[in-house]
């Protein structure tokens, strides 16, 4: 069977994306969406992404982490997904789309692609750290020196010590500025640092104002693959109106056995 890809990138976190409108992708086979995303045997991506038909919005997004298993909410790969969505003229510069957590609504103004994420409804406090669901787990951690931090063995010690198998991605951040961090990301499912993680920047952004590190709505965050700006409103219980913007960038296309 051949596959006929785009390979698209958010801050340098990476994805495969194909137009599965027909329904033709086996959705069930790990193993070959691993192998598409293997750095070495496959196409190399953090996770792939498949855009759908749906009934009641402009299209359906499906995740996949690079382990080859289902992921939750992707919000650069949302992003990204906008970005291959209006390259096919299936949306204009605005449109709203489903995934696993429910309606997105995004819009899109040449690589910037703004994306509302899912309510947030509740931050937990933990010994050193905040827990939160931006669509994804994240732990959310203050580090020193994030340039020089072991992110991949203490990320890896956390992700498993504490949260066990189900998992959750963890953050590690340092503040920059009133309303500016700098995060690294350990993320679960690809199971390695990447270069940048939606759900991870937008789960940081409001730790830290719920935490009082920052009193802005609006922060930005730089990662290791580029910058993310990530604004939000503080309500009776929660955050609502939480919105990822930044840059998602065509790569290149091609066709895979
Ligand atoms: N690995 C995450 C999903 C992708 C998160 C990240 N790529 C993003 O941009 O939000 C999980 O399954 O929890």
């Amino acid at each position: 069977m051949d596959y006929h890809f785009s390979k698209y990138q958010g801050t340098g976190n990476d994805f495969i994306i194909l137009d599965n409108r027909p329904n033709k992708f086996p959705k069930n086979d790990t193993n070959l969406v691993a192998r598409l995303c293997d750095r070495r045997f496959g196409i190399g991506a953090d996770g792939l992404l498949l855009l759908e038909n749906d009934k009641s919005a402009d299209f359906r997004m499906v995740y996949f982490n690079s382990d080859g298993k289902p992921g939750t909410m992707c919000g650069n790969g949302g992003r990204c997904l906008v970005a291959f969505a209006h390259s096919l003229g299936i949306i204009g510069d605005t449109t709203s789309f489903s995934a696993t957590d429910g309606l997105h609504h995004a819009s899109i103004s040449g690589d910037q692609v703004a994306l509302g994420m899912s309510d947030v409804k509740e931050v937990t406090t933990k010994k050193n750290a905040f827990f939160l669901d931006t669509g994804s787990p994240h732990h959310v951690q203050l580090v020193k020196d994030l340039k020089e931090f072991e992110v991949f063995r203490e990320g890896r010690r956390i992700r498993y010590g504490i949260y066990g198998e189900s998992g959750s991605n963890i953050n590690f951040t340092e503040q920059e500025g009133p309303d500016t961090f700098a995060v690294r990301t350990y993320e679960r499912g690809v199971e390695d640092e990447t270069y940048s993680c939606g759900t991870g920047v937008t789960a940081v952004a409001i730790a830290m104002h719920y935490a009082g590190y920052t009193k802005s709505t609006e922060v930005h965050i730089r990662t290791r693959g580029g910058d993310l700006k990530i604004s939000f409103q503080p309500e009776e219980k929660g955050y609502g109106g939480v919105v990822l913007q930044g840059p998602a960038t065509f790569v290149f296309k091609g066709v895979v056995k």
